[in-house]
């Protein structure tokens, strides 16, 4: 396990050290797409051991921050036509999580286009130099890990390996992503996407993962119980 030194909001990124980080979002379409749900679902995770949340969109954050003390990493999904990048696209979308809360902001960190000419190395200073806050940097290949972090990111996450064009064929949690980072980088690198149990968890932190971040396996009720739903013959979900 490194020790890591890190420039800015220190408190914050160490708090994560080891632990697990449960991500906190539900379909657009499901009854606990709603801000008090999805703070209770974030406190109830805080209240049994989760280390920090992972919290999508700004009015989800802002129910969240005002029941959970401890670090929340926020995003903003949005989809903008013509381009592939949707998690926290531009600066504008980082800035508004921010103000609603968001002590660290998750961004796609892969070099595909973004709007109005933005680079990665654009975002992740003025997110650094304007809102003050470190960067996760969700990364689907080593390549864009390397990038990510010669551009400043403060963390790394195996978060898009399996969901672009470059990586579709494989299958999440990106442990031989995370064992690269791990082996090349010296920015901690947190494993998300994927983990299914404990067991997954642990290997990832034999692997090296600074963090785990465990989403659907822990809060996603609509895709597990259609998963199930699927072996019953008296089941109205097909
Ligand atoms: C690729 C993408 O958009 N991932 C999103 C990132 O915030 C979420 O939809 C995932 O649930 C999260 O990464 C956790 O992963 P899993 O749910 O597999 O534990």
């Amino acid at each position: 396990m490194h020790d890591f030194v890190f420039p800015r909001s220190s408190d914050t990124l160490n708090a994560l050290s080891q632990g697990l980080i449960v991500s906190c979002q539900a379909p657009v379409e499901s009854p606990l797409h709603e801000p008090s749900v999805i703070a209770a679902i974030a406190h109830a995770s805080i209240l049994n051991g989760a280390v920090g949340v992972r919290i999508d969109t700004p009015a989800h954050i802002k129910a969240v921050r005002e029941k959970v003390t401890l670090p929340i990493i926020g995003l903003w999904k949005q989809q903008i036509p013509g381009y592939e990048v949707y998690i926290t696209p531009q600066f504008h979308h980082a800035q508004a999580i921010a103000i609603a809360g968001a002590d660290i902001i998750a961004i796609d960190a892969t070099l595909r286009d973004r709007p109005d000419g933005e680079t990665l190395q654009t975002l992740i200073s003025r997110i650094h130099d304007e809102l003050g806050k470190p960067v996760m940097a969700d990364v689907d290949t080593i390549e864009n890990a390397l990038s990510a972090a010669a551009a400043g990111a403060d963390i790394l996450g195996t978060t898009l390996y399996g969901y672009t064009a470059a990586t579709q064929h494989l299958i999440p949690p990106g442990f031989d992503l995370l064992t690269q980072i791990v082996e090349q980088l010296n920015v901690p690198a947190i494993c998300e996407g994927g983990i299914a149990s404990p067991q997954m968890a642990k290997q990832a932190l034999e692997l090296g993962a600074y963090a785990v971040v465990v989403g659907t396996a822990i809060t996603g009720i609509d895709i597990n119980v259609k998963a199930y739903g699927a072996v019953f013959p008296n089941s109205h979900q097909k």
